[in-house]
């Protein structure tokens, strides 16, 4: 279980996140949308602390992670992956070199690490790909790699900032079937930032609605896929312009 509690964060005077209190359960594939500046990538930044809250608090599990120091607050990092709209790979490293440098960084023993790269690679289809470097890749195929990245450490939660905004619709929804997948086969905590409600709607159980640095609803999207919205939040959402041209909502 994730709780922020009461969580701010100002950028000079600006207050991109007011007070925010949201809890996602474990388990659950939750998404976080709004406008463009609504300030839901530095909410999800706060999750594991890449950027630290001003006041409030971050707790995972019962342990409040902005008041831990050393060894625990990166155990606890570690088992927090995330992903980026832009991919973020290292660009003269190989496929398999990109997907091998968080267990290099948590020390896995030597022997262990080929394995767990391919099946990682395996599992995001790209095991055949693996002497490539990024610049030989598809937006589509660059973030698979990503995510094999991700979860190659085994971790407990998944955050996705913008993870297809770059990508074509049919892209778009073979990364989400792969972020679906890694929730339902791992047990995986999935939490997707977007301003694009069908991605939210194809994949998301609950939505958290931002705007202006505060949560403005908070939605169940039932299993069928007929999502109980009220009608006010939809029509917020669906006056969203696609990212880079909105308006502060
Ligand atoms: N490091 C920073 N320094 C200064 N201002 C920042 C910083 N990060 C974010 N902001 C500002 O905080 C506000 C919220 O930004 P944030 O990226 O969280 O919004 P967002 O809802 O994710 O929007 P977008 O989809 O455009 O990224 C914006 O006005 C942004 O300019």
């Amino acid at each position: 279980m994730i709780t922020l509690n009461n969580v701010s964060k100002r950028f000079d005077s600006f207050e991109a996140v007011q007070s925010v209190s949201l809890s996602i359960k474990s388990g659950e594939i939750h998404g976080i949308i709004g406008a463009s500046g609504a300030g839901k990538s530095t909410l999800l930044r706060m999750i594991n602390l890449i950027e630290h809250p001003d006041e409030g608090d971050v707790i995972i599990d019962g342990e409040t992670l902005n008041h831990l120091r050393g060894k625990r607050i990166r155990q606890i990092r570690q088992s927090l992956a995330m992903i980026f709209q832009g991919y973020h790979l290292i660009n003269n490293k190989t496929v398999f070199d990109n997907v091998v440098t968080p267990l290099e960084l948590a020390k896995t023993p030597k022997t262990d690490r080929a394995e767990q790269v391919l099946e990682s690679l395996r599992f995001v289809g790209m095991e055949e790909l693996k002497n490539q470097y990024p610049s030989q890749l598809s937006g589509g195929q660059k973030q698979r790699v990503a995510i094999a990245r991700a979860i190659v450490n085994q971790p407990k939660v998944l955050l996705c900032d913008e993870p297809t905004s770059s990508l074509d619709p049919n892209t778009t929804a073979e990364v989400l079937e792969v972020l679906q997948r890694i929730n339902q086969e791992f047990g995986v905590t999935v939490i997707i930032v977007s301003h694009e409600m069908e991605v939210i709607k194809s994949i998301c159980t609950r939505v958290t609605v931002m705007a202006d640095g505060r949560v403005y609803k908070e939605i169940e999207i039932d299993p069928t896929g007929v999502h109980k919205m009220e009608h006010s939040a939809e029509g917020f959402i669906n006056r969203l312009k696609p990212s880079g041209d909105n308006e502060h909502a």
